[in-house]
């Protein structure tokens, strides 16, 4: 296994996130079913890892936590067949999308990027690597996040409605994936808004978890 991939964060390559995977969260936020992946970017520099804290960006007034299946692309991909996928999956990881819901809003009400209500600095904090033998059947795995001790969010990825089998070949036919690339697969119901001093504890079942405080 490659060094770059098991530091994908110092490695730091592109960073894709898939958005709407999950019918229950589509939903919750009053969104349509996507009928194809709809993906977007956050910067490198949004990446945190644990020690680390979430800062609440400048002038942001609802900050929302999203848990997701990270997966890092181990080789090349451009043009990949589903069946081929698994031979480009490096390793996953874990990982939240923290989003300003409200820029996110106003971003979307007028047609707008989303890029810095995904992309402010802390909004990407990860765990570390997970080696991909570690997680034989990724439409399989629990996730789940708690906030101070609360559980807020309790899903499992066969609920997704693009499989990663599915996400990596349709993004590779637009977007060519490099080793240590990472996807953000999207994120299970749940969502809600953290404050300052709050404490994030989620997890991919029990094969790794992470902790975050909000400054
Ligand atoms: C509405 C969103 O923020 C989309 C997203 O990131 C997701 O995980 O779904
Ligand atoms: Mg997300």
């Amino acid at each position: 296994m490659s060094s770059k991939l098991q530091n994908f964060v110092k490695f730091g390559r592109t960073i894709i996130c898939v958005g709407r995977n999950y019918r229950a969260h589509a939903s919750e936020l009053g969104n349509p079913i996507p009928s194809e992946p709809f993906v977007f970017l956050k910067p490198v520099s949004s990446y945190i890892t644990q020690g680390q804290d979430i800062k609440l960006p400048l002038g942001a007034s609802e900050i929302h936590h999203e848990v997701e299946l990270g997966v890092v692309i181990g080789s090349r991909c451009s043009s990949v067949t589903e069946s081929n996928i698994p031979d480009h999956i490096g390793g996953y990881f874990l990982a939240l999308d923290m989003t300003d819901r409200n820029r996110q809003k106003s971003a979307q009400t007028k047609g707008l990027p989303w890029t810095v209500a995904k992309g402010f600095d802390t909004a990407c904090p990860v765990s570390d690597f997970v080696p991909k033998d570690r997680i034989p059947d990724p439409q399989n795995v629990d996730l789940w996040l708690k906030v101070n001790g609360n559980l807020r969010q309790s899903g499992n990825t066969k609920l997704m409605i693009f499989p990663v089998k599915k996400l990596i070949s349709w993004i590779s036919e637009r977007i060519t994936l490099e080793e240590g690339d990472v996807i953000l697969t999207g994120t299970p119901e749940g969502v809600g808004p953290v404050r300052s001093g709050d404490i994030i504890e989620c997890g991919l079942g029990d094969i790794t978890k992470m902790k975050y405080s909000i400054k």
